[in-house]
């Protein structure tokens, strides 16, 4: 079975991803796979750099990831073209480590913004008020505005949740959180009973 986990910037994804991971399921995450193909693949650097100049060049000679954050969230044109560059590394890998059998669970952050829910059986979004959202962004050392403008970037939290198949809440405590992940998975499995 492929799970679909989205939700908006911060609002537990990752923290979710790893309350299954606990749970016996396997996990693959598109940001990681982002990071990795920007620190090591030739090809995805040598486009990214054609596209923002030498200055994104890290000094270990992948991407500075902050530099181009810099310049994509406030340029819709040019968050497209980087777009581009990357997702389609980014959904044949986790196309490929899905197609190995097992139960899977796929971060995507745009799974929506994107519809790519008909390739997954089963979605699922982790909701958080924008309020909570900024504020874990900023803890993480994000400013407001920096938080705003990727949020801007990506379809209201409260959109994808009427389009996924299973809500999470997540402006609780991390137990709430993994209580309703127990409940959730005893229903999946008994979906696939039936
Ligand atoms: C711009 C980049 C270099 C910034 O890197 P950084 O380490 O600061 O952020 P990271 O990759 O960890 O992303 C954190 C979050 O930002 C948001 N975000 C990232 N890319 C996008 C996007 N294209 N649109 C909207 N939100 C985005 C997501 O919520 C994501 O979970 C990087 O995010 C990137 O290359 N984005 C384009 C590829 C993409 O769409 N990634 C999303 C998953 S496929
Ligand atoms: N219920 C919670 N209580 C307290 N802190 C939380 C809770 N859920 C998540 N967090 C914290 O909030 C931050 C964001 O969570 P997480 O990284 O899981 O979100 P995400 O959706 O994967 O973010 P991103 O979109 O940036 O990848 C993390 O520091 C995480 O530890």
């Amino acid at each position: 079975m492929k799970i679909g986990l989205t939700g908006g910037i911060g609002c537990g994804k990752s923290t979710v991803s790893k309350l299954f991971r606990e749970r016996g399921f396997c996990t693959i995450d598109a940001d990681a796979i982002v990071h990795e193909l920007l620190s090591k693949d030739e090809a995805t650097i040598e486009a990214v750099v054609a596209l923002f100049g030498e200055a994104v060049r890290s000094p270990s000679g992948g991407i500075d990831r902050a530099e181009v954050g810099q310049r994509v969230f406030g340029d819709a044109d040019l968050l497209s073209e980087l777009e581009g560059i990357l997702h389609p590394k980014v959904r044949s890998t986790w196309e490929a480590a899905a197609q190995t059998g097992g139960d899977w669970l796929v971060e995507i952050p745009l799974l929506f913004e994107k519809k790519l829910q008909k390739n997954v059986d089963i979605t699922i979004c982790v909701f958080s008020d924008p309020q909570t959202q900024v504020e874990r962004l900023e803890q993480r050392g994000m400013n407001r505005t920096q938080a705003l403008a990727r949020m801007k970037r990506q379809m209201p939290v409260s959109e994808k949740a009427e389009l996924a198949d299973f809500v999470l809440l997540n402006d609780g405590s991390l137990e709430f959180l993994a209580e309703q992940v127990d409940h959730l998975i005893s229903n999946i499995k008994n979906l696939q009973i039936q």
